[in-house]
């Protein structure tokens, strides 16, 4: 089995992930750390010597590549991968691949993400929490047609991280 959390940046996706894989004795893999491992660069630097095209190739090479290979893990994937490509066609039809929305308000993830928006190289340029706003109500608008594919949809808002993997482990258990 391989759980696969998906989920706009800031979701908690790599937190909640690690954690869950402890719970399940399971690996945890992060996407982003995968290619950042394997392109020795970080995501930031990534996209600004390569661009995101290329990220993007790579992110779907390494999610072939994890499926293909991998068992028992826990997978964080990144805030796009199942907006791209057929990455998400290739998520759902796996039988052994349980696919987790982690879903959050638009208020909550901008005040969350503006706080940390340095190393998240789509909104590092923007500089007030206002246009942060303007900007991921824009890009949720265009993503949660493809994270609300997800098998099981858990909505986090004013969960604590015990609270969201307690509902995760409930359709897993
Ligand atoms: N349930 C929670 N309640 C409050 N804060 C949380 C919760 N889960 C995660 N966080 C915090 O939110 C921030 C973003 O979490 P995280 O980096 O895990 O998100 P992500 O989905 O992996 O983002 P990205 O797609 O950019 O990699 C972190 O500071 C984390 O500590
Ligand atoms: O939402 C996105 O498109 C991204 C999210 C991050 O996890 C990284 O995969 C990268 O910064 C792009
Ligand atoms: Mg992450």
């Amino acid at each position: 089995m391989i759980v696969a959390l998906m989920g706009y940046m800031g979701s908690g996706k790599s937190t909640i992930g690690k954690e869950l894989a402890t719970v399940l004795n399971y690996k945890f893999l992060d996407l982003d750390s995968v290619i950042s491992d394997a392109e020795k660069s970080s995501i930031s630097d990534l996209f600004k010597k390569k661009g995101e095209i290329y990220f993007r190739k790579k992110e779907a090479f390494y999610l072939n590549e994890i499926l293909k290979s991998e068992n028992h893990v826990v997978l964080a994937l990144g805030g796009g991968t199942p907006c791209y490509g057929n990455n998400l066609q290739l998520l759902l039809k796996q039988s052994k691949v349980s696919t987790f929305y982690l879903k959050l308000s638009l208020p909550l993830l901008s005040s969350r993400l503006f706080k940390e928006k340095n190393d998240r190289p789509l909104i590092s340029h923007i500089d007030s929490e206002e246009a942060l706003t303007e900007f991921i109500g824009k890009h949720l608008f265009e993503r949660s047609q493809y994270y609300s594919q997800a098998k099981h949809i858990i909505d986090i808002d004013g969960k604590s991280q015990q609270d969201i993997l307690e509902a995760i482990l409930m359709y897993l258990i």
